[in-house]
């Protein structure tokens, strides 16, 4: 589902960030991106998402190579994508169910439809009877839980988030997590990048490690 073949990463004339990346992450898998701060967690996600592009090497999400994709490809790989960035990018001119419903307006689905989606994607995550009030009256967990709706109202394949549980205490920490697990168990393929080793520890998944200059897969716990 998704395959790294001899991947290599450097901004402009700097040096490999990622150097020589291969992994395969099957359809349905649980999948924790670790590593310290800078190593490029990030960098790895975007790739997958068509964010950034490789250096080198062949990335394949779905079939399509994502280091190849023609902007005609580009609405079907972020379709089957949904990303959470470290910056939520919520939008606070608007309400929680505004945010949620901008990926549907973008893609043209009936109104109605698309009203009825959102609002699910609200209540899957936890907010049901939050969508009126605008994403700054909602704390830092709830934020990022209307994020992950916006993320996957559009029903992605594959779900991978930066840092979702960044700033957020123990408690709302697994919250998210377990929001994600959720959405895992309905079959979404799920990657999340977090450098919090001990949180990750209480999820049974497969890790990826990233750390300067190496990559571990460390497989399932
Ligand atoms: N657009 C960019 N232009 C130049 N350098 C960048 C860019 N994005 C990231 N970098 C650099 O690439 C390296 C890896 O960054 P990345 O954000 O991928 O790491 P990370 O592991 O996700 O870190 P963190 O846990 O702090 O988010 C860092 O040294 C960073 O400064």
């Amino acid at each position: 589902m998704i395959e790294f073949q001899h991947v290599f990463k450097s901004y402009g004339q700097s040096a490999n960030i990622l150097a020589d990346i291969n992994f395969t992450i099957n359809s349905g898998e649980f999948v924790f991106i670790s590593g310290p701060s800078g190593a490029g967690k990030s960098t790895l996600l975007k790739m997958i998402g068509g964010l950034e592009p490789p250096s080198r090497g062949a990335i394949t999400v779905k079939g399509e190579r994502v280091d190849k994709i023609t902007p005609r490809a580009m609405p079907y790989l972020r379709r089957a994508v949904g990303i959470i960035l470290q910056d939520t990018h919520l939008l606070y001119d608007r309400s929680a169910f505004e945010n949620v419903m901008l990926p549907l307006s973008v893609m043209g689905l009936n109104p109605d439809k698309a009203a009825s989606r959102a609002r699910a994607a609200i209540v899957k995550v936890g907010l049901g009877g939050k969508e009126k009030l605008n994403p700054i009256a909602l704390s830092g967990g709830e934020q990022q839980r209307l994020a992950i709706a916006r993320a996957i109202v559009n029903r992605p394949s594959i779900l991978i988030a930066d840092e979702p549980t960044a700033n957020l205490d123990q408690e709302n920490a697994h919250l998210i997590l377990d929001v994600f697990r959720d959405f895992n168990r309905v079959g979404v393929t799920t990657l999340i990048a977090s450098h919090d080793r001990p949180l990750l520890q209480c999820y049974s998944n497969r890790t990826l490690l990233i750390e300067p200059g190496r990559f571990t897969d460390l497989g399932y716990h």
